[in-house]
């Protein structure tokens, strides 16, 4: 079994949960309790392989993303950072976690470039009202390193599935993850982390 450790980073109302929910559940529900950092996780198969996947949804209500970001970027193996394509406020704060997750990586002396991250502009059917163009976002994410898409979780699976599964491949090819994963096999520790980092609170969908 695979263990792959997900963050969704982004704004408040950018759709992290709803990005999160239409690839777990293939549904769109329209609105989301967030009141509180959530833990997801699923088990699922990729070119054959089983993952235990595990995705950190933090709730941005709490005004305090800094440090919410702190032990995420020791944690995850790998980022979604998620904008809403109407709203330009959205994408430069997706730019300043994305300045964020550098330093807190060059802190760690880890770089930026060993870990798979996903710029992705969320809600494409809202386009007619849309304040960034498609350009800045894949520009923004070249810029960094990234992988970029934009998706609408009211109307796509199939594209939030690709992303997902793709983000699985790069984290399973990434010699960083292999290493990590070898330190930390059968090991109790990263249980301990997640639980002290993010409480008990863990969800299935
Ligand atoms: N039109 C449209 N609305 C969307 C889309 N994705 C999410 N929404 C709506 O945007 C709002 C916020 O979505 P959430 O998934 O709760 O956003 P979030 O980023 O998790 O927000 P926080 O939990 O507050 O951090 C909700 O009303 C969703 O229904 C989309 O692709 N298109």
């Amino acid at each position: 079994m695979n263990d792959i450790k997900v963050a969704l980073m982004g704004s408040e109302g950018a759709g992290k949960t709803a990005v999160l929910v239409r690839f777990f559940t293939k549904r769109f529900i329209g609105e989301y309790a967030s009141n509180a950092n959530s833990l997801y996780h699923k088990r699922l198969s990729v070119d054959g392989r089983q993952i235990n996947l595990e995705v950190f949804d933090p709730c941005s209500q709490s005004g305090s993303s800094r440090c919410i970001l702190d032990e995420p970027v020791a944690w995850a193996d790998g980022f979604v950072v998620v904008y809403n394509i109407s709203d330009r406020m959205s994408f430069l704060y997706a730019k300043s976690i994305l300045r964020q997750i550098k330093e807190a990586r060059e802190e760690s002396c880890k770089g930026l470039a060993d870990i798979p991250i996903f710029v992705v502009g969320n809600k494409q059917d809202l386009c007619h009202a849309r304040q960034v163009r498609e350009e800045e976002g894949r520009s923004l994410a070249l810029e960094n390193h990234c992988h970029f898409q934009e998706v609408s979780a009211a109307e796509d699976y199939l594209e939030i599935s690709n992303l997902f599964t793709k983000l699985i491949r790069h984290v399973m090819g990434n010699p960083k993850y292999r290493a990590d994963r070898r330190r930390y096999s059968g090991s109790k520790s990263m249980a301990k982390l997640i639980n002290n980092v993010f409480g008990k609170r863990r969800k299935s969908v």
